[in-house]
Formats: C-alpha cells, sequence, structure tokens
C-alpha cells in the first residue's frame, strides 16, 4: 500500500442527535467545528492538541482520533510506520454535541487522504459504516460526515443515512453547561424495554419531525416530544430537565441534545429569557457540507480558536 506523501487536514463539525423523539437516528451539523491534521512519518505516534481537551486528552496511540485512524488503515490494507497529528478543538467534550463522534470521523477521513488510493478502498458509505461501528449509534457520525439534517438507520451489512434540507425558520442555539457528561454514562440509564404506548407516540413524533424540520417548523414544538430517552435521564441532569421543561413551557422546541447534558433549542429562543449563568449560549448555524478534507497542514484559519459561524 502507498501512503500520500505530505500533510491532510479535516475541519468536522459538530452535531446534535436524537432532536427529541429520533433516538439513536436523527442527527443535525451545526456550525462548531474541530480541525485536525495528519502525516505519516517514520516512527511513533505525537498528538499535539490546543483548545477543548488540552492537556486532557491522549497524546498518542490512544487518543480517539489515532486509534479511528488505526482502525481505517486496517480497512484500507496496512499500517504506517508513524504518525504526527495536530488537533484544534471547539467542540465541548463530553456535553452531547457529538465531540466523540467528530474525533472518530476526523480519523476514518484522515486515514483515507493519506493512503494514495483511499477513495477506492474505502468509499463514503464505507466510511460511514466504519464511523458507525467505532461510535456504536449512527446517529452523530451521520451529520458529521454529510452535513445537514440525517436520518440514519442500521442494516445487517451496517449503517446508511440520508441529508435532507432544512427549513429557513429552524434557528439552533445550544445552551452548554460547565459539567460534562459521558455519553455511555447516560446511556446505561436507559431501560432494557419501553412500554408500547410510549415507543408508538414516539414513533408518530419522529415522523412528524421530518416534516416539521424540512417543510412545517411551526410544528417543531408537538414534533419534539420524545419518551424514549429524555425522561429516563432526567434524574442523572437534572438542570438540563429543568431548563429544557422552562423553554419549552415558553413555546420553545428545546430537547436534551444528544445524551446531555447540553440543551438544544431548535425555534427562537424568546428576548429576555433568562438562564442563568451555568449555561453558554451559542446561536449556531447548521452545517450544510460536513466533513471536509484538503491537502496541507492547519493554517491560520483552521488555528483560530474561536469557530467559525458561532454568533455569540
Ligand atoms: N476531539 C477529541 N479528541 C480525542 N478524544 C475525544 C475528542 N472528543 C471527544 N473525545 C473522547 O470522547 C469522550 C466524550 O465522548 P462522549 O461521552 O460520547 O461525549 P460527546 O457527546 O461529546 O460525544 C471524551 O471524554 C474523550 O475521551
Ligand atoms: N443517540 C445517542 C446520541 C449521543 O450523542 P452525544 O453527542 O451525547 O454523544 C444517545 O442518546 O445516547
Amino acid at each position: 500500500m502507498t501512503f500520500a506523501s505530505g500533510p491532510v487536514r479535516v475541519r468536522v463539525p459538530a452535531t446534535s442527535a436524537n432532536l427529541g423523539p429520533g433516538f439513536d437516528a436523527l442527527g443535525l451539523a451545526l456550525g462548531l467545528y474541530d480541525d485536525v491534521a495528519a502525516e505519516v512519518t517514520t516512527g511513533g505516534v505525537r498528538v499535539v492538541v490546543s483548545g477543548e481537551g488540552a492537556g486532557e486528552l491522549p497524546d498518542g496511540d490512544t487518543h480517539l482520533v489515532v486509534t479511528s485512524m488505526r482502525a481505517a488503515f486496517d480497512v484500507l490494507g496496512g499500517q504506517p510506520r508513524g504518525l504526527a497529528l495536530e488537533c484544534v478543538n471547539r467542540i465541548p467534550q463530553a456535553r452531547g454535541l457529538g465531540s466523540s463522534s467528530a474525533a472518530i470521523v476526523a480519523g476514518v477521513l484522515l486515514a483515507r487522504a493519506l493512503v494514495a488510493d483511499g477513495a477506492a478502498r474505502l468509499d463514503d458509505a464505507a466510511a460511514l459504516r466504519l464511523a458507525s461501528e467505532i461510535e456504536g449509534h449512527p446517529d452523530n457520525v451521520a451529520p458529521c460526515l454529510l452535513g445537514g439534517f440525517t436520518v440514519a438507520w442500521t442494516e445487517p451489512a451496517g449503517a446508511r443515512a440520508v441529508s435532507l434540507a432544512v427549513a429557513d425558520a429552524v434557528r439552533p442555539t445550544v445552551f452548554v453547561p460547565g459539567e460534562r457528561g459521558l455519553t455511555a454514562v447516560a446511556r446505561a440509564a436507559l431501560p432494557a424495554t419501553v412500554p408500547h404506548a410510549e415507543a408508538a407516540l414516539t414513533a408518530g413524533r419522529a415522523a412528524l419531525l421530518v416534516h416539521a424540520l424540512t417543510a412545517e417548523p411551526a410544528l417543531l414544538l408537538p414534533a419534539t416530544v420524545d419518551r424514549l430517552h429524555q425522561d429516563y435521564r432526567a434524574a442523572g441532569m437534572p438542570a438540563t430537565a429543568a431548563l429544557v421543561a422552562a423553554l419549552r413551557e415558553a413555546g420553545v422546541a428545546a430537547v436534551v441534545s444528544g445524551a446531555g447534558p447540553t440543551v438544544l433549542a431548535l425555534t427562537e429562543v424568546p428576548a429576555g429569557f433568562e438562564t442563568g449563568t451555568d449555561w453558554q449560549r451559542w446561536e449556531l448555524p447548521i452545517d450544510v457540507s460536513g466533513a471536509r478534507v484538503a491537502r496541507g497542514r492547519l493554517g491560520h484559519a483552521e488555528r483560530d480558536p474561536v469557530a467559525a459561524g458561532r454568533k455569540s
């Protein structure tokens, strides 16, 4: 196998999964990005991280971008002798904004770009299947790869997804708390089975949500009702549950973002709505492109610590 000479880089968006009733299926790509560059070296693994996770994330073989690159190199046909990575992270980690999926997608796409005929050995559909397998659910990696609003599902052969255009009136705002919440912990809070009536209600709302997001945002409040995960997780994130309830009472289509503890509002938040100081509030555009790969190292624009697209 031949490795490409010189570095490659990728910009990967944050994502908000579930969107209320679409547990493990629906997701939205947001204009908040991590930038990662990688190159093949003659030996060893070196990772330099700035921004989110600097000083905390591993700087070698166990870094999630590296383990994801290794998984992709296995599929592509061989491992390089060494790797050097630079990560500029802006997506808050363990908050429900898909940071782990962004790292996984970055790793898979960087590995593919570092192999001379990588796109032929691992096409886009295979990259989605591999990234979903590593993450364990497809609802973050799908929008991260494709951009926009995605519907993802898993067949016996692996994950598949479609991206749909979102109606103009949809205005995502995220409320990000200081404390973290690991997705694995929030998944452990879910019951093995749910009552049929709760499943039936949620299926109807998930179907309505596809219509509301793409054509009729006025229906977003009823379309974001869920009975599969948010109530079961509320005890583990009471401030998140309280903020979702307060926003919904004010008429805002608010949900837990992913497994939390971030809150996502899909419709405009009324002027003067007060959250207190525990929350950072960012209006984010919807990312419509998904992950973007280019040749070369990170430049001035990619190293800028403030996210492109973030308004507040
Ligand atoms: N950019 C990154 N680089 C390396 N590892 C990361 C990165 N982002 C997240 N991770 C790993 O994933 C964990 C968070 O994953 P998860 O609990 O799924 O939260 P999130 O909702 O942010 O995806 C972090 O604690 C870290 O171990
Ligand atoms: N469907 C998953 C989504 C997890 O998203 P994350 O951004 O919190 O990792 C779940 O709800 O567990």
